[in-house]
Order: structure tokens, then sequence, then C-alpha cells
């Protein structure tokens, strides 16, 4: 199905992130994960084989995302798809007047950094390479696809800061969108609901089972292979475009 394609996926070493990029490999293509120096994003590229490479990176920064293109057109020669997978999350009231503390003005800026900055950052950088690609028969030459949350609509207590982050990806999507048309790129956000991914995973166990119990149908976490088949979808269906997608069981968050 994805032969020859060449994807690109941030984040790409975790949850998320990392089954896109099994599935992309799964499916014949091949695949550059970006992800934190930190994170497991060799040893997880290893582990898929001579298809996939990893590209060290921080999302926000310029130089590393211009390193990791490089490293794509070294290894596969060219680019079709860009996942923004990468992400970070918190939790903390606006004002805390038990401690009489404001909201952490840092915390807020680095999520928004990370989740907006950061994943327009990669799209204003792959659409470059992705734009030089020659138009299949319908005239597109690739595809992007962000990653918000349903926390952009349902923004829960707590959540002010991921909420502004995501619902800014949201915003802006219809935009880049229109922006990159004529260039035949098409630009899509998936809002996911609840995954189980070590993001969640922060949450402890009784939490977790009891914002799965919230979930109307199917009463469960997401697995992170579902979130991968809506990437594969959207890749699959050229007139997906300018669109935020719900995959959320339905969930509507309680605040
Ligand atoms: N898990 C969920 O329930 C859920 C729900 C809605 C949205 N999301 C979003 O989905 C995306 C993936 O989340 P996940 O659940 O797989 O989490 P995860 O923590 O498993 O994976 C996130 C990955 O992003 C990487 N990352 C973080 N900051 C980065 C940076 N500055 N540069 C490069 N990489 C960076 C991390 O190293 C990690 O590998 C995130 O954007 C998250 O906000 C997750
Ligand atoms: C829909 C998802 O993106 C969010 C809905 C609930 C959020 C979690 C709420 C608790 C947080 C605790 C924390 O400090 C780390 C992040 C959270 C686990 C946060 C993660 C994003 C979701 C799941």
């Amino acid at each position: 199905m994805f032969k020859g394609l060449v994807g690109l996926v941030t984040g790409g070493a975790s949850g998320l992130g990392k089954a896109t990029a099994e599935l992309i490999i799964k499916q014949g293509g091949r695949v550059v994960i970006c992800d934190l120096p930190s994170a497991p994003g060799a040893n997880t590229a290893k582990a898929l084989g001579e298809n996939a490479a990893f590209a060290p990176v921080d999302v926000t920064s310029e130089k590393d995302i211009k390193n990791a293109l490089q490293t794509t057109v070294d290894k596969f020669g060219r680019l079709d798809v860009a996942v923004n997978c990468a992400g970070i999350a918190s939790a903390a009231r606006t004002y805390n007047f038990k401690k009489d503390q404001p909201f952490d003005l840092e915390l807020f800026r680095t999520t928004v950094e990370v989740n907006l900055v950061g994943t327009f950052n990669v799209i204003r950088l792959v659409a470059g390479l992705i734009g030089k690609n020659a138009p299949n028969a319908d005239g597109q030459r690739g595809v992007i696809i962000n990653t918000a949350s349903i926390a952009a609509f349902d923004g829960q207590i707590g959540q002010a800061a991921y909420a502004a982050s995501k619902a800014g990806v949201v915003g802006m999507t219809l935009a880049i969108a229109r922006d990159l048309s004529k260039q035949g790129i098409r630009v899509v956000t998936i809002a996911p609901g609840l995954f189980r991914t070590p993001m969640m995973e922060l949450l402890p166990e009784p939490a977790i089972k009891q914002l799965e119990a919230s979930v109307p149908f199917p009463p469960r976490l997401g697995h992170p292979h579902e979130y991968a088949l809506l990437v594969q979808s959207i890749i699959q269906n050229p007139m997906l475009n300018g669109e935020t997608i719900r995959l959320d069981g339905s969930l509507r968050m309680q605040p």
C-alpha cells in the first residue's frame, strides 16, 4: 500500500508516533523517526529495520528539523508524508487558590512552544521538501498530518495550556491547507481522545480506569494502532484536507 512512500514522524519514538512509524513500515514504506535525543528513537528505528532511520530533534529547532530533512534526503531521497505527533502535556489550574499561586507562565510558554510552535516549525520546513515532488495524476505532492487533542474543544480543568496549544493546531489547519493547496500538499489534523500511551500513563491507573469508563463506545482507551489506522486513511483519501478529525469513541470530556 505504501511502497515507495517516505514518511517523517515527529514523536515517533513513543506512543501514537511510534505506532504510525510501525504502520508505515508494515505497509511497505520508509520512515524517518524524529524525536528528542533522550528518546529511544535510535532503538525504535533499529527494531524497524533498514527502511527506518532516526533523526534526533527538538521540533522547536529550525536547525534540527533541517538536519532531519537532510537525513531524509540522504537516506531515502524524498519526503511524501509528515506526521506531527511530538507533544507534551501538563496539568495545573489557572490559579491555585490553596497555594495562592498563579499558573506557571514558563510551563504555559513551553507547552505552547512545543505543541503549537514546534508543530508549525515542522510544517513550514517539511512543506519545502514535499513540494519538490512530482505531482501525481491528481496534482498531489504530499500530505501533512498533525495531532491536536479533544482537549482543544473539551479542555478539562487544569488543561488551559494544553488546550490552548492544541486549539492552535486545530485553528491553523485550514489556513495552512489553503497556503499549500496550490502545491498539492494536503493538511489534516487528528484530535485524539484517550489512548493508552506513555503520556496517558503519567496518570495513576485508577485515574486512567476512571477516564476509560467515561468513553461511550468502545468503553476503553484507544490503541495507538487505531490512531495509525486513521493516518493511513488520511493518506489514502485525497478528499481529506483542511479538517480536524476527532478520534474519541464519542467521548466529550467532563470538566
Ligand atoms: N495519549 C493520548 O491520550 C493523547 C490524546 C490526545 C492527544 N495526544 C497527543 O498525541 C501526541 C502523541 O502523544 P502520545 O500519547 O503518543 O505521547 P508520548 O509521550 O508517548 O509521545 C510523545 C513523543 O513526543 C516526543 N517529544 C516531546 N517533546 C518533543 C520535542 N520538543 N521535540 C521532539 N519530540 C518531542 C517525546 O519524546 C515522545 O516520544 C501528542 O501531541 C499528544 O498531545 C495524546
Ligand atoms: C485528551 C488528552 O489529550 C488529555 C485528556 C486528559 C489529559 C491528561 C490529564 C492529566 C495530565 C497529568 C499530567 O500532569 C500529565 C498529562 C496528563 C496525563 C494529561 C495528558 C493528556 C490528556 C490525556
